[in-house]
Formats: structure tokens, sequence, C-alpha cells
């Protein structure tokens, strides 16, 4: 840990914008289980007490949101994403602001976290500019008294459950299209990075969004509040981003109530080198995509496949590059890679090196016990890699680049495709028909050709197999927060 405190609010142009209550129904509040610490994981030191909402306050917010709900819905679709944009404009002229807060509690480069600002507020763009295109259908009739027409309607109260490693993308993906579609919206966001989520919120009452439209419920409990969104008839829809096990959990306890669900859960991204790809091109995607957020995303590169004919040069080419970066607190110009977000991600990466290298992987770059202290972990690369190891079923979710050799496409896809996730996946080629050909092979959602970058507010996002279920993103992306009615007219 670096022994600087954090003066958080002395580094804000908007002090403001630090709000430690949560916002219930147009209302900030103190919490009835009192508060709990918000520490900066690169310092370790407390930068704010922010209220710890009990589930009875959870479910008073789910009340206002019910009948914010009912009058939201009857604002027209442009009216939406008027006040959506204002929204946005907001977010965007705050970006620097809400960036320090982000990176003093998330610990992501200043850098990168503005960076995430932007991305979140893309999506309180994009869907603003949805609510006016939410179109319903009529249908040819099957009697000729008969006239079909389909209504697009939104689902009601979405409650939405996100991690710490994007804390303000991870909301806005939801609010944005929930919001646009006509429905209310209760966040509960990490208990490592409520800050983000409050911030938006200052900016959502700034914006004009009406009281119990957007509500953000901080608690330190998350099963509590995870409870109560599946146990409360008033929730409509459940919308979560985490690890498959908690999406599993919440899937179980969603399904008393038959509820509507999207899960953006976790991956094991493979990235495959062919000995055909442009190497420096590779490398250049590799570090993009291991490295960013210091390995802490879900479609990040869990394991590098590079064919035979290449390995050495790739391996080599990787780890030239990934001796540059900068390893420090992310409030410090220069730094690429900040600390984990806690010392349970440092025993992980650790347990992955160490099981790698009894099963005979080869440390390349980086070791297994760092000098570093706190949470800090320099970015590492094993060679020798096999689907023995750890890493090659398990997501490391930290600076860890296991590289795997293989021979031919069948071998590597079928590798690739050994996985119980399907979230992202990556490849460098240039032989069209193999690009062709791997890409349609690949079980993922999401595919990167030549890019180790995907992420997008006009794509769809999301997972097959146990990475998830639905789209966030793209006018698919709008689709989870409506109930489609079929209404059969006899003229
Ligand atoms: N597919 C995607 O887009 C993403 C997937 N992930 C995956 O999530 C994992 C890392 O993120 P991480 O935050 O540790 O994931 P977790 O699944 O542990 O936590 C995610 C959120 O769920 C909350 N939570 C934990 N347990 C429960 C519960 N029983 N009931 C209700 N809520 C609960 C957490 O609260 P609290 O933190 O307060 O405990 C947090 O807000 C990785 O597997 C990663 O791949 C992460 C981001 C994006
Ligand atoms: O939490 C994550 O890993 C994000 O979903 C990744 S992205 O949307 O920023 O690509």
């Amino acid at each position: 840990m670096l022994d600087q405190t954090t003066d958080l609010p002395g580094l804000l142009k908007d002090p403001s914008l630090l709000a430690t209550r949560a916002y219930v129904n147009g209302e900030w509040i103190t919490g009835a289980d009192g508060e709990f610490e918000v520490t900066n994981p690169a310092r370790g030191d407390v930068i704010a007490r922010v209220a710890d909402l009990s589930r009875a306050q959870i479910a008073g917010a789910i009340d206002g949101a019910y009948l914010a709900q009912k009058a939201w819905a009857q604002w027209t679709g442009k009216e939406r994403a008027k006040v959506l944009r204002k929204w946005f404009d907001l977010m965007m002229e705050n970006q620097d602001d809400l960036g320090t807060i982000m990176t003093a509690e998330q610990g992501k480069p200043l850098a990168e976290a503005k960076g995430e600002i932007a991305y979140g507020a893309s999506f309180i763009e994009f869907f603003g500019e949805e609510a006016k295109r939410v179109y319903g259908e009529t249908i040819p009739g099957h009697a000729r008294d008969k006239r079909i027409t389909v209504l697009k309607q939104p689902i009601g109260v979405a409650a939405s459950i996100t991690p710490w490693n994007f804390p303000n993308a991870m909301i806005t993906r939801k609010a944005g299209p929930a919001l646009a579609a006509g429905c209310s919206f209760v966040a509960r966001p990490a208990s490592e990075t409520p800050l983000s989520a409050l911030a938006i919120a200052v900016l959502a009452e700034r914006a004009g969004i009406p009281a119990g439209v957007f509500n953000v419920v901080p608690t330190s409990s998350s099963s509590e509040a995870g409870k109560e969104f599946c146990e409360n008839p008033k929730v409509r829809k459940l919308t979560f981003t985490g690890s498959t096990e908690v999406g599993r959990i919440l899937l179980r306890q969603a399904a008393d109530q038959v509820m509507k669900c999207s899960m953006e859960l976790g991956g094991n991204a493979p990235f495959i080198v062919f000995d055909d790809a442009d190497l420096d091109a590779a490398v250049e995607g590799a570090i993009a995509c291991k490295f960013r957020n210091n390995g802490q995303t879900c479609v990040c590169a869990n394991r590098i496949y590079v064919q035979s004919g290449v390995y050495d040069a790739f391996a080599g080419k990787l780890a030239a590059a990934v001796k540059k970066l900068k390893v420090g607190d992310g409030l410090e110009e220069g730094t690429d890679l900040g600390p984990l977000i806690t010392t349970k991600a440092i025993d992980k990466v650790q347990e992955h090196i160490r099981d790698a290298r009894e099963k005979g992987a080869t440390l390349l770059l980086g070791s297994e016990e760092q000098e570093l202290d706190g949470q800090f972990f320099g970015p590492t690369i094993v060679t020798g890699a096999t689907r023995e190891m750890k890493f090659a079923t398990e997501e490391t979710f930290g600076p860890l680049a296991p590289l795997f050799k293989f021979e031919d496409v069948d071998e590597v896809i079928e590798m690739a495709n050994d996985t119980i996730f399907g979230l992202a996946s990556y490849f460098y080629a240039k032989d069209l028909s193999r690009v062709y050909k791997v890409a349609e092979a690949l079980e993922y959602g999401i595919v990167g050709v030549n890019t180790g970058l995907i992420s997008t507010e006009l794509a769809p996002f999301g997972g097959v197999k146990q990475s998830g279920l639905g789209r966030e993103g793209s006018h698919h992306g709008i689709e989870d927060y409506l109930e489609m009615k079929y209404v059969c007219l006899s003229v």
C-alpha cells in the first residue's frame, strides 16, 4: 500500500458529486443499518462512509419506484429521450470528477476511469435515442373481422446488482435501456464501489429524472438486497452483472416469481494467435485485452493460444512490451496498471501461478511472490501452459497471461471451446477462409477478430452457455425491458 491518504473532496472540481447517502424516491437518506466504509485499494485508506440500507429500506425504494414507474411510462419516448440526453450531457461535463471518484474507490488508472465514464455515458445517450423508436406492429388478421396489434410496453420496476470492476458502465448499460423503455430502476452497487453509482444519482436528479425513477440503494450485505429484489412482487425484472456463481443463486431465487432476468456473468476468454497473424498487432491486442483494468474484466483474455511456428516470437514480443507497463496508484500520472480490488484477488492470481508451475509451466515474466506490497501485483507471463492448469477452466481476473502452444486449427478450436463459459473470444489471422471458419466455430457470444477490444454501446454484448442470458447494448438491449402485448380486435 502507498502510505498516502486520499483527500477525495479536495481532488474534485465539484465535491457535491461525492454523495454518501442513498438516493431513494428523490430523497437522500441515511442507512438504518448505519454506514459501511469505502477504501482506496491503492492506499488502503478509508475514503468515505456510505449509508448502509436495511432490507426494509430497499423495499421502500421499490415501493416508490413502483408508483413512479406508472407516471414515467406515460411520458412520451421523446420526453424521456430529452431528459436522458441531459443526464448524458451532465455525465460528460463531469467526466473528470466521475473518473477521479472511480479511481479512488476502484483503483483503475485515471485515464481508464475517464474512458469508462464516456463508455458508460454512451449507453445513456444511445438508449435515450432508442426511447423514440420502441415500435409495435400490426399483423394481418386471421379472420376478416379480426385485427392484430402488437404493443411494446415497459416491464415495470427493474432491479440491478452490479460488480465493482466497472462501477459506472455496468449500471448505465442497464439503466439506459430500462429508463428509455419507461421502466423505473433500483440499483444496488457493489459494496466496494458505491460512490460511482451515487455520483450519477446526483446527476440524475440534476437532469430532471423524476423522483423514484432512478434509485441507488447501497448496502454492505449483498445477499439481503438480492433476496428483496427476487422476492418483492413489485419487481418485474432483475438484471445482474457478476460471477456465474452468484448469477446461479439469483436465478434460483428469481424462479419463485418467474421473474424476467438478464445475466451478464463470468468468462474465460481464449485469445488465439495463428501463424499468419500480424504479430505486432497481436501483441498490442493481447495487452489491451489482457491488462485492461489490470485483467479484472469478464472479457479479458484468460488463455492465450499461439500456433507453434510463431510461439517463441510472440512470447518474446509480448514480454518486451509488457515489461514497459507501469504498476502504481491510478491517481498518479503514467500508471498503466492499478491495484487489484482486494487481497483475495491477489491470492487467486498467486494460486494460479503456483498451480501452473507445479504442473510444469515456466515463468517468462514476473513472479509468484512479488516485492510489491498491498494490493499491487505486477503483470506476469507463463509459458508451457496446458489444459490441466487451473487457469484453463477458472477465470483468473488478474494480470496473468498464460501462453498455450497449438499445432492446428481443429486442435485450438477444441481447446478454446472446452469451457462452461462463452462470453468473449479473440483471434488474430489474415486468411479469409480461416477467419470465417474460426469465427463461426467459436462457441462465444462475442468474437474479436484482429482486435482485443470489443466494447461498444452499439453492439449486443452478452454470453452463451454459463456466461449469461440476454444482451446489453445495441437496439437489442432495450427488448429486455419491454413486454410484448398481443391485442386481438374483433371489428
Ligand atoms: N459478464 C460480465 O459482463 C461481467 C462479469 N463479471 C464477473 O464477476 C466476477 C467478478 O466480479 P465480482 O464483483 O467479484 O462478482 P460477484 O458475482 O461476487 O459480485 C457481483 C455483485 O453481486 C453481489 N453479490 C454477491 N453475492 C450476492 C448474493 N448472494 N446476492 C445478491 N448479490 C450478490 C456483489 O455484492 P458485494 O460486492 O457487495 O458482495 C456484487 O455487487 C468475475 O467472475 C467476472 O467475470 C464481472 C463484471 C462483468
Ligand atoms: O465487467 C466487464 O468486464 C465488462 O462487461 C467488460 S466491458 O463491457 O467493459 O467490455
